[in-house]
């Protein structure tokens, strides 16, 4: 080999390097300037925005280049509806959900190469959330489909790409009261989809508010359904590592009573640590040994361990869910000391996070993310904590929600307030009206708008947050059972206890045949306090429904703690944190 011949050589791999260095240096000017934009999360676009939004983004407004018909937009209107009944149009909307329940799906994210270029990548990811939005538009456009606000945001998105692309075990956190909500089947799906190894374990937090008989419920639904789960507090796990007592409600302690049953107990730190540890680490070996069996069962024990297989190095572990359902709680309370904010505003959390517990575990926590979903209303959605009370503008339909899922005497009991009773002509057990409801809670917690009347959005305000905060106790049923399905008497209030409502003055009028009589001076009387508006009011209550009781009272937001965040992560741009837990000594839950 001559010299000239060598330094040639020499020479092409310098070139070579200093192209390298240019490329990533490009790349990282590109996702910085991707990233100067807040990371907001979209939830309230209407169609005409999304359309200009939308078109924009993938460069089809008004371009000479591209003489495509805009993809969101489909005149292709189904026939009306409007002749029909509201129980024919509730039972056609069922049977148009079940038609197009397949169509509701977590947007995918379009095959990649580490060879394509990073603009190629941006490219085709907006195109195919841009065919994704098209194919949700043309739901929105049926008028027998309610489709409910979900997350429009390609960004949040590409988070959740990452994340679940990342993990070994994905971890869906649920609100315990009503985990069937907060459940997005069709992500875990798209997992196993990413690889078939992949498996979802469903943290139903908040279990502190969910007194046992009813985890039994779901523990034997989830069974019955092969979810793998755990019931989990990161309220009672936070507060065990800091030695305080979980005294908040007046239900919490009978929910914390000790369970020895595996299914049902609230897991402690160190024991979910471990489960996780070993999903996990199942996963990774079932991975290895390219073997197709998942463990099936729910009851976690060491010992199951696959024999012959040796434990992996390190796994990880990714964190989803809808917005405020506690994931930034259960990672601080997994890492053992405040790394991620928590407020009861949902959609703090903008970034995924990877947080290293130890050498063999990393967790990786994902934004909050609203799935797209049939059938629950937006007022249902701000009642859930999903979205926020602060954009809240119809505060009744929001506070009726509250009103038909709280039993009327528990909101009594915990507001120490009289509800006006049914008419007698009226259904006795109908739940109270929101404007009831209001009234009432403004006149005793003295709350006047400047007009002089009730601050009823003030008042709204706050019955949202103890609603979402479990002041106000309420929880759903596992479909098909009721309160009282397999109830036994293990010392705990029984569920109908808990649920008892004061109907009982109710049951007696049913039974003496009074509910739907109505006593003609009743009318009359009730007339007189008619509001068109709202309906029957209370007769003590004289103030009129006004524009200025619906004011916003925009409640400064408590910001979260980001200053942890260090650095980009140079894979994909993302800001992630590093945290080596330090030992805590806490031993399990004592539940
Ligand atoms: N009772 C109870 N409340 C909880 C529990 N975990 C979280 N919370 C409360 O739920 C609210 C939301 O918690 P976060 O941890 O901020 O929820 P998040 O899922 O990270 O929310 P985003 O940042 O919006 O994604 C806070 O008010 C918490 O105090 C729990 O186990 N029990």
């Amino acid at each position: 080999m001559g010299k000239n011949e060598k330094s040639g050589v020499g020479r092409a791999l310098v070139k070579h390097h200093n192209a390298m260095i240019q490329q990533s240096k490009e790349k990282g000017r590109f996702y910085k300037s991707q990233h100067k934009k807040v990371l907001e999360s979209v939830t309230e676009v209407s169609n005409i925005d999304a359309v200009i939004e939308q078109a924009e983004e993938a460069d089809q407004l008004f371009s000479i280049h591209h003489p495509t018909p805009n993809p969101l937009i489909n005149l292709d209107v189904s026939s009306s509806i409007s002749d029909m009944t509201p129980e024919e149009r509730r039972e056609q909307q069922k049977k148009e959900e079940a038609l197009h329940a397949s169509s509701l799906r977590v947007p995918r994210r379009p095959p990649w190469t580490a060879a394509m270029s990073v603009e190629e990548l941006d490219a085709n990811e907006k195109q195919a959330f841009l065919v994704w939005r098209r194919s949700l538009a043309r739901l929105e456009e049926n008028e027998k489909l309610v489709l409910t606000p979900f997350e429009k945001n390609l960004d949040i998105w590409r988070q959740l790409w990452r994340v679940l692309e990342r993990c070994d075990l994905l971890v869906m956190v649920v609100d315990a009261r009503d985990p069937l909500f907060y459940r997005c089947p069709d992500l875990e799906e798209y997992a196993k989809e990413i690889d078939k190894h992949k498996r979802t374990l469903l943290l139903v937090n908040k279990a502190d508010l969910l007194p046992v008989s009813m985890r039994k419920k779901w523990a034997e639904y989830f069974r019955l359904h092969k979810v793998l789960f755990v019931f989990w507090s990161a309220k009672a796990a936070t507060a065990e590592l800091e030695g305080k007592l979980l005294t908040d409600h007046w239900k919490m302690e009978n929910n914390m009573r000790k369970s020895d049953d595996p299914e049902t107990k609230i897991h402690g730190r160190d024991e979910l640590l471990a489960r996780l540890q070993y999903e996990a680490e199942e996963i990774v070996k079932m991975r290895k040994s390219g073997s197709d069996t998942s463990t099936s069962s729910n009851i976690y024990s060491p010992r199951n361990n696959a024999e012959g297989t040796s434990a992996p190095k390190s796994v990880m572990v990714g964190f989803v869910g809808y917005p405020n359902v506690g994931k930034s709680s259960t990672i601080n309370a997994l890492v053992g000391q405040k790394r991620t904010g928590v407020t009861s505003t949902p959609g703090k959390t903008k970034h995924f996070q990877t947080l290293i517990i130890s050498d063999e575990l990393t967790l990786c926590d994902c934004p909050g993310l609203v799935f797209p979903s049939f059938s629950s209303s937006r007022y249902e959605m701000i009642a859930s904590g999903v979205l926020p009370i602060d954009r809240m503008t119809e505060h009744r339909e929001a506070v009726q929600v509250v009103a038909n899922r709280v039993q009327r005497h528990v909101i009594e009991d915990v507001y120490k307030i009289k509800l006006p009773k049914p008419k007698p002509y009226e259904s006795q057990s109908r739940p109270p009206q929101a404007s009831e409801f209001l009234r009432a809670y403004c006149a005793s917690h003295g709350y006047v708008a400047s007009s002089g009347l009730p601050d009823e959005t003030r008042a709204a305000r706050q019955i949202l947050k103890d609603f979402i905060d479990g002041k106000l106790p309420h929880y759903e049923m596992p479909p098909g059972m009721s309160a009282e399905d397999g109830e036994e008497d293990d010392g705990n209030p029984s569920l109908s206890e808990v649920l008892k409502s004061d109907a009982s003055d109710v049951e007696d009028s049913l039974e003496n045949g009074t509910e739907t009589t109505p006593v003609f001076e009743h009318v009359l009387d009730d007339l007189s306090s008619f509001d068109l508006a709202n309906g029957l009011v209370s007769k003590k209550a004289t103030v009129k429904k006004s524009n200025e009781s619906r004011k916003h009272h925009k409640k400064p937001q408590r910001k979260k703690d980001r200053s942890w965040r260090v650095g980009n992560d140079d894979e994909d741009g993302m800001p992630v944190t590093r945290v080596f837990q330090k030992p805590v000594n806490s031993g399990p839950l004592n539940v």
